[in-house]
């Protein structure tokens, strides 16, 4: 027995008597509370549970100390009621992704009672897709904060659809399918050197947002794929925060390039770029190989990857420009030798004219009516128009090369049906200074944490409502007051920035900030620090208070390009360059006339498409869990995890999860799937008009499904797995396992029976076919046979003919014979042998040819008989010969010989004399000579029997 039980035992005896009389009340209930907490909870068996929502009681300390165990006996994954957790090992687990493993996911009939794993979500959606149940598409969210292991868990869950959503593929030719995975695969190494850099929270953070559609075909076949990107965050380019490091793709060709290449960007060994910091520092996606073999892949040519490695060769160069101030303030910035050189590079690796880049960056021109006045710029605003400039090439050469990707992978709208969404978002982000970027980025987290409230608690209890269930509420955090505080209307944080934006003057922090208190001092959700000096406000976020600072966030907000610098980059000679820029200018130029497009304005439009396709999924949640700040391998610090839970609402979810019926399926819907089990059962109407629009009669089959399938069960374990409600069926997941499992029974039945159909149809077929056929080549032999007879028929004719005319010719030579009878008498009569009496004949022969005369054996008996039947007597001439035979007279002159018959040949061989008429039967086919084949060779006894029939 375990110490676990030993425990359970000790706490009833405890429990019962003991300890109530001897312990003071306080230590008492302690005690107790330790005793029901160790008859709930089995800690030695906590890592054992795979769904949260087993641990007994559901508190944050119980789920926090199940995860941790899990975490201890390296169990990374565990259900949380509809929800994932997924922690962070922070360390390479082998064959925890293997292709064996992803290949047991997708052929277990039922995943889900394997090992929690991010591939039971990846095949739950799959099958989703497959079953064809409404919404049909699928989403897949992963949230968690910076270095959770989200575009970790984005990575796994494409490698498993484009490893399980190809392999069945016979349809197509293998060279198709692997080129297509193999490009949307292609696609992450690009984007995550372009958009992730090393932050001090995670060497490979994200600094966009991205959502993935796999796109499949009718048969659940991937044929492409699109990439959406979300915010990404330009600013790096130009400024890094402390100890944090800019793109990988800056490191990358710094350490991959190769010596020519480095010559050709002005990259050299030594160089130091100032918008490279922390360049010392390696991690490892600096592999720059890699991200060329991917461009490769997509169809980036050399040609295309030099230009590219090009402008980001000149945007470092940029970079190490500084302006200082002029004595004469009317007068230019003035550039120092080393800067100038500096400028020199970057201009000819951009392929601009390097005095129309100097002039851009130092003078301002403004419009004055229809004239243009320039203006030199300060110091400062040369370095912010600088970097403006780097910002702007370095953001619309990553929206180039996404619209490139999504080109060489996105298939045409009629090769795929049906879609699985994969989101990876950057997580909830609170620093020291938090701006624009921030409010954006927590502004996108809060839409999700509600679109998940909304998804699985609110709409469950209102829905329950309005379904007539019975059901105790949960109290959930509902964050919808935040969300009106940032985006709401008329008034809110981004109204405010965008109004301020709108303004034709220099933003003032001081009156912002005064503004946004006046306004928007009846949201419980912002305050202010009165003693603070930097002007801000905190918002309090449904995963934590954020202090944001408010000056630059104007700025930031209208995201202002100097038109100057975007005529500049136009006449590049640089192709992609000018490529990219012509088109912006279209872009620009179409929405003249529109208000302006600020920041927020645009993040809250593409934030609105895609809550729209997410609430047209089907939504599966995957919260990524930070174990430790510090990304240390297999460390897990409770107070990190704790907060984690809380913020993303974990233990709400597993309360509601593990106490309700999280599947809700629409009575029509569900009597399309499962209206079978009613059927087959035979307890179920057979036909129902799923067209007619009355509940009560879809609610009446759909409870005769239930009574079916459920038959077994006591009335009480009805209700807990399952609860009719007025339109839809609400089932736990077991009442849904048990509902699939009997469909599976039923369909498997079916399957059988129609095979066996399908088997008696094609013998009784196959029979069918062979007798025509046999009737057929009857019919032929049949018509065979009877040209033959035919043949025959005028053969026997002639035959008759030369016969007939034999006898007269016989018959001349026996009267010529007759007339020396008298030489005959006189001649000694031999002395007859028995043979030839027994079986006499008459042979004439010649001397030199001699004819031989066929005659009846026995031939003097016939000869002397009285006449039996006229065909059977021998007569005249034949009698003669008969006698001559029987008594072997010598022929006159030797001129014939008469010999005993043979009387094998032809038809005179008979050797009984027959009684009456003669009739011999055969037994004839239906068809004439159907049994005979034309066959000149053999022997035709039915022939020979019908003439001897004839003959008699
Ligand atoms: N399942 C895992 N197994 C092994 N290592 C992992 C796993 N998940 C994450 N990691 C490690 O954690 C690091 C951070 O993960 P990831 O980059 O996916 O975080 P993120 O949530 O996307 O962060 P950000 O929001 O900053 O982009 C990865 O570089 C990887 O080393």
């Amino acid at each position: 027995m375990n110490s676990a039980d030993d425990r359970r035992r000790a706490g009833y005896r405890n429990g019962g008597t003991e300890v109530k009389v001897s312990c003071p009340r306080l230590s008492l209930n302690d005690s107790l509370e330790g005793e029901v907490q160790a008859f709930l909870t089995d800690e030695d068996q906590l890592h054992t549970y795979d769904d949260l929502t087993k641990v007994n009681p559901v508190t944050p300390t119980t789920v926090l100390k199940c995860l941790q165990a899990r975490y201890s006996a390296k169990v990374f994954y565990t259900h949380a009621g509809c929800t994932l957790v997924a922690l962070n090992p922070f360390q390479p687990i082998p064959g925890l992704y293997s292709l064996d493993v992803m290949k047991e996911y997708h052929y277990a009939p039922q995943p889900q009672e394997f090992k929690p794993h991010i591939f039971i979500v990846a095949e739950e959606a799959y099958r989703n897709v497959q079953g064809q149940l409404e919404p049909v598409n699928q989403s897949l969210v992963v949230s968690g904060e910076s270095g959770a292991g989200k575009t970790w868990t984005s990575r796994c869950l494409m490698k498993y659809y484009a490893t399980v959503a190809v392999t069945s593929s016979v349809v197509r030719s293998q060279d198709t399918v692997e080129r297509i995975e193999k490009r949307v695969l292609d696609s992450n190494p690009i984007m995550e050197a372009f958009g992730n850099a090393c932050t001090l929270r995670n060497n490979n953070s994200s600094r966009f947002g991205k959502y993935i559609q796999l796109q499949l075909n009718r048969c659940q076949l991937l044929v492409g794929a699109s990439v959406q990107t979300y915010l990404l965050e330009k600013t790096r380019v130009a400024c890094q925060p402390a100890n944090e490091r800019n793109f990988h793709i800056f490191y990358q060709m710094m350490k991959g390039a190769t010596e020519e290449q480095r010559k050709e960007w002005k990259m050299l060994q030594d160089q130091h770029f100032v918008w490279l910091p922390r360049s010392e520092k390696t991690v490892e996606e600096d592999c720059f190989n890699e991200t060329v073999e991917a461009m490769v892949h997509l169809g980036i040519d050399t040609e295309r990857q030099n230009q590219i490695f090009r402008i980001l060769a000149g945007i470092l160069q940029l970079g190490n420009v500084s302006f200082s101030s002029s004595t004469d303030e009317s007068q230019p910035c003035n550039l120092d030798e080393q800067s100038k050189g500096f400028l020199q590079r970057a201009a000819e690796l951009l392929q601009v004219p390097a005095e129309e880049l100097q002039t851009c960056l130092k003078v301002r021109t403004l419009k004055a009516g229809k004239q243009n006045v320039l203006k030199p710029c300060s110091q400062a605003e040369c370095s912010v128009r600088r970097d403006c400039l780097a910002k702007v090439i370095y953001a619309q050469l990553f929206e180039w090369l996404v619209t490139f990707i999504n080109n060489s992978i996105c298939a045409d709208r009629s090769m795929w049906c049906n879609f699985i969404g994969v989101l990876d978002v950057y997580g909830f982000e609170c620093f020291q200074i938090n701006n624009l970027e921030q409010l954006c980025i927590n502004y996108a987290n809060e839409k999700l944490q509600q679109h998940f409230v909304a998804h699985y608690l609110r709409a469950q209890q209102e829905e329950y409502v309005s379904e007539g269930l019975k059901w105790s509420f949960v109290k959930y955090q509902d964050n919808q007051s935040c969300l009106d505080l940032i985006e709401g209307s008329p008034i809110s944080v981004f109204s405010l920035l965008n109004e301020e934006s709108r303004l034709n003057r220099a933003s003032d922090a001081k009156m912002l900030r005064v503004r946004l208190e006046k306004e928007l001092c009846d949201n419980a959700n912002i305050s202010w620090d009165k003693f603070s000096k930097v002007p801000h406000f905190t918002v309090a976020h449904y995963a934590g208070k954020v202090n944001y600072q408010i000056e630059g966030m104007v700025e930031k907000n209208k995201d202002p390009v100097p038109p100057e610098l975007i005529s500049l980059l136009q006449k590049s000679d640089n192709r992609l360059l000018q490529q990219i820029f012509t088109e912006k200018e279209v872009e620009s130029q179409t929405s003249k006339g529109l208000s302006k497009v600020t920041v927020v304005s645009k993040f809250k439009n593409s934030l609105e498409s895609l809550m729209k396709i997410l609430h047209s999924t089907t939504p599966h949640y995957t919260r990524c869990i930070k174990p430790n700040p510090d990304c240390k391998p297999l460390t897990f610090r409770k107070e990190e995890v704790i907060m984690q839970l809380e913020a993303c609402g974990i233990v709400e979810t597993i309360h509601i999860s593990a106490a309700g019926f999280p599947i809700r399926i629409p009575f029509k819907s569900f009597i399309q799937r499962y209206g079978l089990i009613a059927k087959y059962s035979g307890s179920g109407s057979h036909s129902v008009d799923l067209e007619a629009d009355s509940d009560g009669v879809l609610q009446l089959e759909v409870k005769n499904v239930l009574r079916a399938a459920l038959h077994c069960l006591s009335s009480e374990k009805h209700s807990s797995l399952v609860h009719c409600g007025r339109t839809k069926v609400f089932l736990t997941q077991a009442m849904l396992d048990l509902l699939e499992d009997q469909r599976k029974k039923i369909l498997s039945r079916c399957a059988f029976s129609i095979q066996c159909c399908w088997l008696r149809y094609q013998r009784r077929r196959r029979h069918a076919r062979r007798q025509s056929a046999t009737l057929i080549q009857a019919v032929v032999r049949s018509w065979l046979v009877r040209k033959q007879v035919q043949r025959w028929n005028t053969a026997a004719a002639v035959i008759q003919n030369t016969w007939r005319k034999w006898r007269a010719l016989l018959k001349s030579l026996a009267e010529a014979e007759l007339d020396d009878a008298k030489d005959f008498v006189e001649e000694e009569v031999p002395v007859l042998s028995p043979v030839v009496r027994e079986r006499g004949s008459v042979q004439l022969s010649t001397i030199q040819e001699p004819v031989t005369v066929r005659g009846w054996p026995m031939g003097l008996a016939l000869a002397s008989a009285p006449s039996i039947s006229v065909s059977l007597t021998a007569t005249g001439f034949q009698k003669m010969m008969s006698v001559m035979a029987s008594v072997s007279l010598p022929s006159r002159r030797g001129k014939y010989k008469v010999e005993t018959n043979q009387y094998t040949q032809g038809l005179a061989s008979i050797r009984a004399q027959p009684k009456g008429s003669v009739k011999l039967h055969c037994q004839r086919s239906p068809l004439l000579y159907a049994d005979r084949k034309p066959d000149m060779n053999r022997v035709v006894t039915g022939f020979n029997e019908i003439l001897l029939e004839k003959t008699l």
